[in-house]
């Protein structure tokens, strides 16, 4: 799956809604956290984001780092965490619908909320909590004449898996490891694979980069110190690139696929545009609840502010479980009663533990 592609993945035959007590926009600490305290009041959650795995800040921006400060983990790293949170909440059956950016979130008349995705999902949800973080992770475009009119399959941003490149010219745009590696996987089934970088150095394992040093001398691959400053596209096909060398020659490279490897960052999008309350663009929440300015839809984690919000993965846990609680009593319309995971046969029941 492309993490993104040159348009939105929006699907041609209109998708059947989801319906669900509760849809988690964002796949973050806090939203995966949500579904555990939701599946603990036996609300069932579905859970969306745009990259294509879970995780969030933790496993986007440092997943080999250590984290002190998880009561009860003295440390781990970002991954090891949001593998535990994983852990957690399998007993929840969790479905998640990833690799999509929500855009709309819309009332409706019944009193539930309609939201849609880039990929043309759409859900019908009792209740919403956008644990949305610093926004959501998408790839930087390549910002060039001309990359709009491609039609779908030739442009890839971040792709993770290769199919696309057998048999054809591949450009592989970008230095870091994830572009490193792109290349020598191309390498193996592409007709012809250049890897093009600003500069003669990659960001990359030892292993790797003496293994694309190999396939450099080999000739399987071609490195290309420059940039793209123009599409050549026909009908939406992509023919070639125009691209710069370091001395400022131009000159046309014919390809048939563009694997671009850029950076992902976080952007807020259209949370901002929703129509909730906002206090520098981050959300206004009820620090007893976590409601939303909105009936029904909740906030959580990076992306909330009431006074003394601290924006740390602790605060997100505690937040979720208030989050829960208030929800639970919003849908059910009586207020849940405390129960302890250590005691309760409700409680061990949906964790499938024996009493
Ligand atoms: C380098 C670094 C180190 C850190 N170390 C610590 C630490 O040691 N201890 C600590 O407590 N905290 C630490 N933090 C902070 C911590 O990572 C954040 O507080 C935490 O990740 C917030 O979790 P979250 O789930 O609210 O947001 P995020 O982790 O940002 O997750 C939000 C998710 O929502 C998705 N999303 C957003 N908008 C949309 C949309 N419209 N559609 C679909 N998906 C969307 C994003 O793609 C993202 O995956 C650190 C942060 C950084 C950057």
């Amino acid at each position: 799956m492309s993490l993104s592609n040159a348009t939105p993945n929006v699907s041609s035959s209109p998708q059947p809604a989801v319906e669900t007590d509760a849809l988690i926009i964002g796949a973050g600490p806090a939203g995966l956290f949500q579904a555990f305290q939701l599946g603990l009041q036996g609300i069932h959650a579905h859970l969306i984001d745009a990259l294509p795995h879970v995780g969030g800040q933790c496993s986007q921006l440092y997943a080999h780092k250590p984290i002190y400060d998880v009561p009860g983990i003295p440390v781990c790293t970002g991954l090891e965490l949001v593998q535990l949170l994983e852990k957690q909440i399998e007993p929840m059956n969790v479905p998640r619908h990833l690799g999509q950016q929500v855009q709309t979130l819309q009332a409706m008349e019944d009193g539930r909320w309609q939201v849609s995705s880039s990929a043309g999902a759409v859900f019908h949800a009792r209740t919403v909590f956008v644990a949305a973080g610093v926004g959501a992770f998408v790839p930087k475009a390549l910002k060039v004449a001309g990359v709009e009119l491609l039609t779908a399959g030739q442009l890839h941003y971040h792709p993770l898996q290769l199919d696309m490149a057998a048999g054809h010219n591949v450009l592989v745009y970008g230095g870091d490891e994830e572009a490193v590696n792109a290349a020598i996987s191309c390498a193996a089934t592409a007709a012809k694979t250049q890897l093009m970088h600003r500069r003669d150095s990659f960001n990359a394992e030892p292993a790797q980069l003496a293994q694309l040093q190999q396939l450099r001398e080999s000739g399987a691959i071609e490195v290309l110190i420059g940039q793209i400053t123009d599409i050549q596209q026909e009908s939406g096909q992509l023919n070639a690139v125009q691209w710069m060398d370091g001395e400022g020659n131009e000159q046309p490279l014919a390809i048939k696929q563009l694997l671009i490897f850029q950076g992902i960052s976080p952007k807020l999008g259209p949370v901002t545009d929703w129509g909730l309350a906002l206090e520098r663009k981050q959300l206004l929440v009820d620090p007893a609840t976590l409601a939303t300015s909105a009936q029904g839809i909740y906030a959580i984690g990076d992306i909330v502010s009431y006074p003394g919000k601290k924006r740390l993965i602790l605060c997100a846990f505690h937040e979720a479980t208030m989050a829960a609680f208030a929800a639970a009593e919003y849908l059910q319309g009586s207020k849940p009663l405390l129960e302890y995971t250590t005691t309760s046969a409700r409680l061990h029941a949906i964790l499938g533990v024996a009493h």
